[in-house]
């Protein structure tokens, strides 16, 4: 197997699905009218944030929708938020609504997220819309975990049996993750900062979901002859004084050893925001009534 075929490409994945996304805009926009409304709320100045909204935003025209930001000062409190959020789950015109997070200390996100007509929010992060991942109702899933999902189904096929570990246990990345993983009944492992020997359960995986927010922690060698790894990392580190992006998975020493692997930069990140636009486009057509094109 050469190492361009162990290779899962997101970004080219993701560009398939924006696609896709923009003929099924079109085609509501024709027979239906209407074009999905994504709004989304920037507070501060965190200069990777002003980055992701900015293609969020491109993103969203891109794919023929309409794309509405609102970019608040750091000192932007919480009441001014949840009126914000107050105004835009109103709006008839705006069918997601998503906080880009990290927010400042003075809010509370959680509070934020729960504000959020659950019907609107394409983060999938509202209490739920994680509670219908976990009891099987018809939701809205969060874009990251969903993504790595769309990456390993096409790369696997059925997931049935596979024995699964995600490290990191996060409420908008590892847990969902897990969840859906175990919708596909896979066999999870939930990985953490006091798991006793993460060496040993990464060693036994089949697949393994690297989300820890740590760069290249997770070791070339713990990973099976054959298993397939699903990088979230994006840490920014300096290498001979200059920026680079690494994962939390010490990509070269494994891409001998497995299947598939994503890159960073190039993997699980631009399916992001590629769920991000279809958990929109399904918002939108819910709640108008209108069956999601094919
Ligand atoms: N409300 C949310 N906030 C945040 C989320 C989220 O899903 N919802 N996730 C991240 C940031 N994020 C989207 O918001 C995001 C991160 C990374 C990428 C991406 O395409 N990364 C590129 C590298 C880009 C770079 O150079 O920095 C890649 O991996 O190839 C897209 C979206 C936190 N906040």
């Amino acid at each position: 197997m050469s190492d361009s075929s162990r290779i899962i490409d997101g970004k080219a994945f993701a560009e398939k699905l924006r696609a896709k996304i923009a003929e099924q805009v079109a085609f509501l926009k024709e027979k239906h009218g209407f074009t999905p409304g994504l709004a989304v709320v920037l507070v501060g100045e965190d200069p990777a944030s002003k980055v992701y909204v900015r293609n969020k935003g491109e993103q969203t025209k891109a794919a023929g929708m309409a794309s509405f930001e609102y970019k608040l000062p750091d000192t932007t409190s919480q009441a001014e938020m949840l009126a914000l959020i107050d105004k835009l789950n109103k709006d008839p015109n705006v069918n997601g609504i998503l906080c880009q997070l990290p927010v400042p200390k003075q809010i509370d996100p959680q509070a934020i997220i729960n504000a959020i007509d659950p019907d609107k929010d394409v983060d999938g992060f509202h209490v739920v819309n994680a509670g219908k991942l976990a009891t099987g109702g018809e939701g809205l899933v969060p874009c990251t975990p969903y993504g790595c999902l769309l990456l390993l189904k096409d790369r696997l096929g059925d997931l049935a049996g596979k024995h699964a570990v995600v490290i990191g246990r996060s409420n908008i990345v590892g847990k969902p993750m897990a969840q859906l993983l175990l919708n596909e009944s896979c066999t999870v492992t939930i990985a953490h900062s006091k798991t006793k020997d993460l060496p040993d359960e990464v060693r036994r995986a089949d697949i393994v979901v690297a989300a820890v927010g740590r760069p290249e922690m997770v070791k070339g060698d713990w990973i099976k002859e054959g298993a397939t790894v699903i990088d979230v990392g994006i840490n920014r580190i300096e290498v001979n004084g200059k920026g680079k992006l690494v994962g939390d998975v010490e990509y070269a020493t494994a891409l001998p050893r497995a299947a598939g692997i994503t890159p960073v930069p190039g993997g699980v990140g631009p399916m992001t925001i590629g769920l991000l636009l279809r958990n929109t486009l399904v918002a939108a057509c819910r709640q108008r009534g209108v069956k999601l094109p094919d």
